[in-house]
């Protein structure tokens, strides 16, 4: 089932992180990065939105989209947006004209080049309000935006949610290393997931290669001591003085490791790393939908259980953000009940 889905998703998720991978070494200098300058990440966040909508409306033009990114900025009569549009539509038909690799998804007529209107339409097409009905994709097209500058982990994230729930998941994460086990083996991994049929990961730069099946750490309520987080970078994303208080309360004394965007997911569910704990910071702020989506498939496909802080599963069925969860906890499903009750022991909940 989902096979041809799974087929294109890998295809579009690899062929934008090359292209993101393309931006990193172009635009990102030691210049931007001591200035702050956030402009390569923007230009990537653009030119992999516009290729993945694009090209997954080759194979599925009826699938709405709710994706991170709209065009408006780009659509402004200004110079500095007509320089970034120009940017986008160079970049992106450069990613289409490197030939097609075999174990690529055919009929996406890769290869052939796009007038820029056609581009910000495939951006536009992300602003899907989302919900509970038929078959829509959920993108992020750089997830992680502040690692992607640093050099650091960053991920580029598409889900395909069915009547509200996630049913395939694929994360490309340029980064991380294919050997979780050898942090120096070559990087760039590629994990999916399809609903009932367990997670995979393959090497980015491998097109025609196997999907190897991953797993959790088989971590018990026993062993749990030896257990180590997986965290923000940001505290303003996740409190780490809550993270700290919940692993004294299981006992756990190895140092969290850190990171940007759903590659956290992507490391628990091969076993670098057990638990992922997103604590909310404010009362305020709603999870987007694609900062999870691919990421909670991938975890429960490779033994794991997801939920939010009062151990409800995540909703994603009402539209753009989730809207009825607080924070995010993700862990071996032996152990998930017991995380759960440190945390909701530590916040007061
Ligand atoms: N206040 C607040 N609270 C929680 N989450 C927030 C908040 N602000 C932003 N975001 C979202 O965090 C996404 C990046 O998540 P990360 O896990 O990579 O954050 S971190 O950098 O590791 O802390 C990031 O995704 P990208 O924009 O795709 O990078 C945001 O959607
Ligand atoms: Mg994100
Ligand atoms: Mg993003
Ligand atoms: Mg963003």
């Amino acid at each position: 089932m989902l096979k041809s889905e799974l087929q294109v998703a890998l295809t579009v998720v690899s062929r934008a992180a090359n292209l993101a991978q393309s931006v990193f070494n172009k635009l990102v200098t030691a210049e931007t990065v001591t200035k702050n300058d956030k402009s390569p990440v923007t230009v990537a966040d653009y030119s992999c939105q516009a290729l993945i909508s694009l090209l997954l409306s080759k194979s599925f033009p009826n699938d709405p989209i709710v994706g991170e990114e709209d065009a408006n900025d780009l659509k402004q009569p200004t110079e500095s947006s007509i320089q970034l549009k120009n940017r986008v539509t160079q970049l992106v038909n450069a990613e289409l004209s490197k030939p097609q690799s075999i174990g690529e998804s055919d009929n996406l007529e890769l290869g052939t080049s796009r007038d820029s209107n056609v581009l910000l339409d495939a951006i536009d097409r992300g602003t899907f309000q989302g919900g509970s009905s038929g078959r829509m994709w959920c993108l992020d097209p750089i997830d992680g935006t502040k690692g992607f500058l640093r050099g650091g982990q960053y991920a580029v994230c598409l889900a395909l949610l069915v009547e509200g729930k996630v049913q395939l998941g694929v994360i490309a994460c340029p980064n991380l290393p294919v050997n979780p086990s050898n942090p120096d083996s070559p990087k760039g991994v590629v994990l999916a997931a399809v609903k009932g049929q367990g997670a995979f990961q393959r090497p980015i730069s491998e097109t025609n290669g196997t999907l190897t099946p991953i797993r959790m750490n088989p971590i018990t309520p026993e062993s749990l001591s030896y257990a180590s987080f997986c965290e923000s970078v940001e505290s303003g994303h996740s409190s780490q003085s809550d993270a700290a208080n919940i692993a004294n309360e299981l006992g756990i004394t190895n140092e969290p490791v850190r990171m940007d965007s759903q590659a956290k997911y992507c490391s628990i569910s091969r076993g670098d790393g057990d638990i992922y704990l997103r604590l909310p910071v404010s009362a305020d702020y709603e999870e987007k939908i694609w900062d999870h989506a691919p990421g909670r498939l991938i975890v429960a496909e490779a033994g794991g259980k997801v939920t939010d802080i009062h151990n409800n599963d995540l909703d994603f069925s009402l539209g753009r953000t989730l809207k009825n969860n607080k924070g995010v906890i993700a862990a071996s499903a032996d152990i998930h009940a017991d995380v759960i009750k440190a945390v909701q022991k530590v916040l007061k909940v």
